[in-house]
């Protein structure tokens, strides 16, 4: 079965996150793992802690098992850089095609990231439609996707990397960041976020005023 990893800052884990990575895990016939990271490049520390933040995934995940969990950039110490995250993962996985899921915003971003022409030989990446986010590519980035699109998910488990495929998920249009002002202003953001956190205050209380 391939193996999709899904990474992100989780600041927190909403329903628009599980919401794509589900679907992908159907469109893609695949393992998901969730894999949080321990400081994100490219943008300001995260306001949970990491052990706080994976505490919300593991009851964010609880009661399924397609997605799960993978903390392996927890253990590295310095930015979390995925190049670096993927090559474990290859020596781990040997020529299991292996899946990098990104949101198109994120994507939109990927050649700001670190040698990130080398992702491309070590997996695949699958782009997660996102509301609001738009097709276009800087130049750069769609000269080196240009040749690797493919549409049909059974391509991707003909080889093991440098694939790059559209999953066009349901759109949900739900930001952590929006989550973590509505907690600050002391909201219950309650069907944007796992019905469960809600059963345990000290998982969301990192966000509240
Ligand atoms: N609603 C969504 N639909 C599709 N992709 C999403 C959605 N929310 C997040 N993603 C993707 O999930 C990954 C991790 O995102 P991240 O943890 O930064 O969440 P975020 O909601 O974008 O957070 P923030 O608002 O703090 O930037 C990224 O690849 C991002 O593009
Ligand atoms: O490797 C990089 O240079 C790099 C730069 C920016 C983002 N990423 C990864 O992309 C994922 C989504 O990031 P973010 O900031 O949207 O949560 C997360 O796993 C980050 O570690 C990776």
């Amino acid at each position: 079965m391939t193996l999709a990893i899904f990474g992100g800052t989780f600041d927190p884990v909403h329903l628009g996150h599980l919401s794509v990575a589900w679907e992908a895990a159907e469109l893609l016939d695949a393992e998901v793992r969730l894999m949080p990271a321990s400081v994100p490049p490219h943008r300001d520390a995260p306001m949970a802690s990491a052990m706080q933040r994976v505490a919300i995934l593991r009851a964010a995940l609880h009661g399924q098992s397609r997605l799960t969990l993978d903390t392996r950039e927890l253990d590295r110490a310095g930015p979390s850089y995925t190049i670096d995250t993927l090559h474990e993962l290859r020596a781990e996985q040997g020529e299991r095609p292996l899946v990098l899921l990104v949101g198109a915003d994120a994507f939109a971003n990927l050649a700001s990231w670190h040698r990130w022409r080398e992702l491309f030989a070590v997996a695949h990446v699958g782009v997660l439609s996102r509301p609001g986010v738009s097709a276009s590519l800087p130049v750069e980035l769609e000269d080196e996707v240009a040749g690797r699109r493919v549409v049909d998910a059974a391509d991707l488990r003909r080889a093991s990397a440098g694939k790059v495929i559209e999953l066009a998920v349901t759109p949900l249009e739900i930001s952590a960041t929006r989550i973590r002002e509505l907690l600050a202003a002391g909201r219950d953001p309650r069907y944007l976020l796992p019905a469960g956190l809600f059963d345990e205050p000290a998982l969301l209380a990192p966000y509240r005023a």
